[in-house]
């Protein structure tokens, strides 16, 4: 009977399915063989009854009460297949698991098959998906970073994930996304230069390498920030540098732990695949935003190109068309431009184009549309302004221009002058287009050319029914 006893326990060791039995009547974990150990840490020692254990290592206690608990509280339901769960390890953390249960006399017997290396695998293909559709959406980065943070933490609960982007100009790390490290601590990194002791990221940063701190609070790295981290609730810290496909530094993404650990080989692997994951989303925003640059705004000036003041004009007019709502349009001509051209070279011209820009861009407000409409003619779209507002906008940009100048190449100072046509919406003008509008704007900006140049006038758009 011994040996029988011993043959089946070799028998249930050498299979990798995790199997367990328990008393029906006591509930009482008897048997636990090697691949249980293996899958979930415990010694049969550490496990007294099969509910206590099951209550224990269910993160979602709705699953046990619906789905486990039946078979381990009624003992007339024997036996059960493919019950789908996750559960809590020794070490704490998550296996997804099949269950399967049968009886055998007064035993329950458990069987457990792992899949969570298929589980990762599909959520990783479900997290690259998402993010490559967030990008498509042109949702904010800050989200898509967000998505890709809230994934790792939910494949490595034990986990506090952080996204630093790197800014380029200040050679300093923002906080791209971190949702789950106190206000604090993030207010505190936001900013951190890159360097080759600035705690992980900052280091992993400057040397484009990872930087693994076991224990936050002995290394030298972290010694300025060991208070913080303290108080943060941190205590390591392992940062990967995102590099783009052409080795750029865009950012870090670092795992920070709650107690002084190294990572695993599976940590590692998480890391590859979350930096991956970053460096494709930040890359593919870029592009997309850069295109979108490209598409909607005038490369010299940086100001919205013609094709995009008309779309946003449209746009304007179509959500302004019933209220009463105040509508003008500046339009700015640089006078006797191509005698600066033939002058001081077409180099200088295009500097004139720019610093026009640049005091639009100071004068004008957020909301106002300002776009470059052809060579040397700009327009802007001012809403709700009433139109003595619009008037003493256009005059500050004359006046701003006229006392403005570039430098040649031969270092001349150059002066140069606009001249304005304003058009405004009568008030009692319910429908007015952006073309009717702006051609009023156009016929003010020839009379201003007209009668001496370096001048602002004005035009009215009405369309009052005749009488007759
Ligand atoms: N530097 C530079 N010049 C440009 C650009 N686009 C158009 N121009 C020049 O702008 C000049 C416009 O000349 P005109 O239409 O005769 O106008 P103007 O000389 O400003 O004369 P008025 O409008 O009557 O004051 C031409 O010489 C164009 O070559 C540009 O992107 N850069």
């Amino acid at each position: 009977m011994e040996s029988i006893h011993n043959n089946i326990n070799d028998v249930l060791n050498t299979t990798p399915i995790a199997v367990a039995y328990s008393s029906i009547s006591s509930g009482h974990i008897e048997y636990i063989n090697e691949a249980f150990t293996n899958l979930f840490g415990y010694r049969l020692e550490d496990l007294s009854d099969i509910k206590s254990w099951y209550v224990n290592a269910t993160p979602e206690k709705d699953h046990y009460h619906n789905v486990i608990g039946p078979f381990i509280d009624n003992t007339n339901l024997s036996s059960a297949r493919d019950i789908k769960s996750n559960l809590i390890c020794k070490d704490g953390s998550i296996k997804h698991v099949n269950i399967y249960i049968s009886k055998l006399n007064d035993k329950k017997i458990w069987y457990f098959t792992d899949f969570t290396d298929h589980w990762v695998a599909e959520e990783r293909l479900r997290a690259r998906s998402n993010m490559l559709e967030m990008v498509a959406k042109s949702s904010a980065l800050k989200d898509i970073l967000s998505t890709i943070v809230n994934q790792i933490e939910q494949e490595n609960t034990q986990s506090i994930c952080s996204i630093l982007l790197f800014d380029k100009e200040q050679g300093c790390l923002r906080v791209g996304s971190a949702p789950n490290l106190p206000n604090f601590y993030n207010e505190a990194i936001d900013g951190v230069q890159a360097g080759p002791k600035v705690g992980s990221c900052g280091a992993a940063a400057y040397s484009k390498k990872r930087v693994i701190v076991a224990d936050i609070a002995s290394h030298e790295n972290w010694q300025p920030f060991a208070q913080l981290a303290k108080e943060a609730g941190i205590a390591a810290c392992w940062s990967d540098p995102i590099l783009s496909s052409t080795g750029e530094l865009l950012g870090t993404f670092a795992i920070y732990k709650r107690y002084p650990s190294t990572p695993s080989e599976k940590d590692f692997d998480l890391i590859n695949f979350a930096s991956r994951l970053a460096s494709i989303a930040i890359e593919s925003f870029r592009a997309k935003e850069e295109l979108e640059q490209r598409a909607y705004f005038d490369f010299l000036t940086g100001l919205s190109n013609r094709g995009h003041f008309f779309d946003k004009g449209e746009e304007i007019f179509k959500s302004t068309a019933i209220e009463k709502t105040p509508l003008a349009i500046i339009m700015l001509d640089i006078d006797d431009f191509k005698k600066i051209n033939d002058i001081y070279g077409h180099k200088t011209g295009d500097q004139v184009l720019k610093k026009l820009a640049d005091i639009s861009e100071q004068i004008l407000s957020k909301r106002d549309i300002a776009a470059r409409i052809g060579g040397e003619e700009f327009a802007f779209l001012l809403a709700h302004q009433d139109i003595d507002h619009v008037l003493s906008i256009a005059e500050q940009l004359r006046h701003h221009i006229e006392k403005s100048m570039v430098l040649s190449s031969e270092n001349e100072r150059v002066f140069f002058t606009v001249s304005i046509g304003v058009a405004s919406k009568g008030k009692d003008t319910h429908y007015c287009t952006l073309g009717e509008l702006l051609n009023k704007a156009d016929k003010a900006l020839y009379q201003s050319k007209k009668t001496g140049k370096n001048k602002v006038s004005h035009e009215v758009y009405t369309n009052t029914p005749s009488l007759f």
